[in-house]
């Protein structure tokens, strides 16, 4: 039998983001028990596995399943440690919702390890915000890439979420939001009922269209969210050569990103009660991206900082995966603080 040093140098922690897209696994090794700055930089990642999607509302519960197991099998080889290595695995899966998601998710993780192995089951979100806050659930993310959604943790573990109904439903800051109303605006336009625009031109040409009419049958072609998302950066473009048209609708979609967070802000209590208390906000996804011109997120963080000058707005360094580890390390760390053996 090993020594306990022995297995603290061999033991890791493992961090899964599964997102709609795809679901990434990091395989870290015990990072020791310090402050959150005081952890090595960059962090050292000992395997790390990317796979499909892991959200069961679509792909159903089994194929969602396969595709955890999966890449954290492939993490732990590509790290080469075993199973019994794993000392604590956080998993951050889109779709998990409701306590019978975790649940669910909590028993396939019960057949994969020991009962000593620390588990725990979140909503991608909390993966998200953890890669900003160095693993502390506390404050608010907020996620804008195909799809948009402001969620905020505190630290007595109350949670709100704001927007993230997709498309349908008013999600105007997300990459599908500004981009139908971009294409709107080009068909808006070339019918009379609209203004004239240079998104005209700019989408006519990246998308190797002879006239507005044709914009129709290219969105019937195929409408999945992502790929009318993808139009974003043309959009920005238009807008940062002083297109009226394109700048009001980033202008709009700062104004509902923004009001995003403000209300999980306010349901939560986060800034206090004059709104002047610190709290991390973090900025996920690529609408947030750092542009050099019209820069969406900078234009939110702006925004945010007008209402709750405390807040401390965090691009994120580490990706989601890495977030969900760190998520699981600081757990083990209050646990350890409060006196319960691991
Ligand atoms: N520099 C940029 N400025 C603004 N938007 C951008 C930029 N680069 C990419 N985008 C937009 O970011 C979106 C993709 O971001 P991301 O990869 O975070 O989303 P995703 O993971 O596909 O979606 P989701 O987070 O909703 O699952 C697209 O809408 C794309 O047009």
């Amino acid at each position: 039998m090993g020594s306990e040093s022995d297995e603290c140098s061999t033991a890791v922690i493992l961090g899964v983001d599964g997102g709609t897209t795809s679901t990434i696994c990091v395989c870290l090794p015990l990072l020791p028990f310090c402050e959150q700055h005081q952890l090595p930089d960059p962090l050292p990642v000992l395997g790390r596995a990317a796979a499909g999607c892991s959200n069961h509302n679509s792909v159903g519960e089994n194929a969602a399943r396969e595709t955890l197991e999966q890449v954290i099998n492939e993490a732990l080889s590509r790290a080469g440690k075993n199973r019994s290595a794993v000392l604590a695995i956080c998993l951050g899966v889109s779709g998990v919702n409701h306590p019978s998601d975790q649940e669910r998710i909590l028993n396939w993780m019960r057949n994969m390890f020991p009962g000593n192995v620390k588990i725990y089951v979140q909503n991608d979100a909390v993966a998200a915000l953890a890669s900003g806050t160095m693993g502390k659930p506390h404050g608010c993310v907020l996620i804008a890439g195909t799809g948009c959604i402001a969620y905020g943790f505190t630290e007595d573990g109350r949670e709100a979420r704001a927007a993230g109904a997709g498309p349908v439903l008013g999600d105007w800051g997300s990459g599908y939001g500004i981009a139908s109303r971009a294409l709107t605006a080009v068909v808006k336009a070339h019918d009379g009922r609209g203004p004239e625009t240079m998104l005209t031109d700019c989408f006519l040409k990246s998308l190797g269209l002879a006239s507005p009419d044709e914009i129709i049958g290219w969105t019937y072609a195929d409408s999945s969210w992502a790929r009318i998302a993808a139009l974003v950066p043309l959009v920005v473009s238009c807008a940062e050569v002083g297109d009226q048209v394109a700048d009001e609708i980033l202008k709009n979609a700062v104004q509902e990103l923004a009001l995003s967070v403000k209300a999980v802000v306010q349901r939560l209590y986060l800034a206090g009660e004059d709104g002047s208390d610190s709290f991390p906000v973090v900025m996920v996804g690529g609408v947030l991206e750092n542009n050099k011109g019209w820069d969406i997120g900078k234009e939110v963080i702006d925004s945010i900082l007008k209402a709750y000058p405390g807040a401390c707005t965090i691009r994120p360094k580490v990706e989601p995966a890495i977030g969900a580890a760190l998520f699981a390390w600081n757990m083990m760390k209050e646990k350890e603080a409060n006196g319960q053996s691991r």
